[in-house]
């Protein structure tokens, strides 16, 4: 696919609860990544910040508000078939209010950490979950994936945590 001259990723984002032991996680009931298990997020929209945007989806897709939530991490997706690259921020939060409900795009379930279903789940999560669910760590990752879910090249590293991080999509 020809590739523009100039082109911003597109932002996302995606939130991790936990509860000390087990990951919230919803099954995707329809759109992009349909069928698989994945923490709650979406389209950051033009004005709101990235944590805005968070705590939006996190509310719309599983029916809870994050206490807090931490920037663990930023993850770069390029796809073959797709004319952008995605750029998903991914916080963590272990704290929430309310209680987890089904929405129209997501089924939500805890999951142990030794049984997290990632053969049902997008091909990065098995490399970058572990580092989000074995402490503090923050991470940096560019995952290229063919004919949209075939993962064929990865590159993930831990860096500084950027402490409060959040801008807003012009
Ligand atoms: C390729 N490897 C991947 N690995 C892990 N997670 C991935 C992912 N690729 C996309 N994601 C996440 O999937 C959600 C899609 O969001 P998506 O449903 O399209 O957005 P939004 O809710 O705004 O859409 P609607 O237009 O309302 O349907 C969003 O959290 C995004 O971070």
């Amino acid at each position: 696919m020809a590739l523009p001259d100039c082109l911003q990723p597109k932002l996302f984002t995606l939130v991790l609860v936990t509860d000390g032991r087990r990951v919230l996680l919803g099954k995707k009931k329809r759109g992009f990544g349909e069928g698989y298990f994945n923490g709650f997020g979406g389209k950051v929209e033009a004005g709101e910040t990235i944590r805005d945007a968070a705590s939006r989806e996190l509310l719309e897709e599983a029916g809870i508000a994050a206490d807090s939530l931490t920037h663990r991490g930023t993850l770069t997706f390029l796809f073959d078939d797709r004319p952008q690259p995605w750029e998903v921020h991914v916080f963590h939060s272990d704290s929430y209010t309310g209680m987890p409900t089904e929405s129209e795009e997501m089924a939500p379930q805890w999951f142990d950490y030794d049984s997290i279903p990632y053969q049902q789940m997008w091909a990065d999560d098995v490399f970058w979950y572990p580092l989000l669910l074995k402490g503090s760590a923050c991470f940096r990752g560019t995952f290229h994936f063919v004919n949209t879910h075939t993962l064929v090249k990865r590159d993930l590293s831990e860096v500084p945590c950027l402490d409060g991080v959040d801008y807003k999509l012009c």
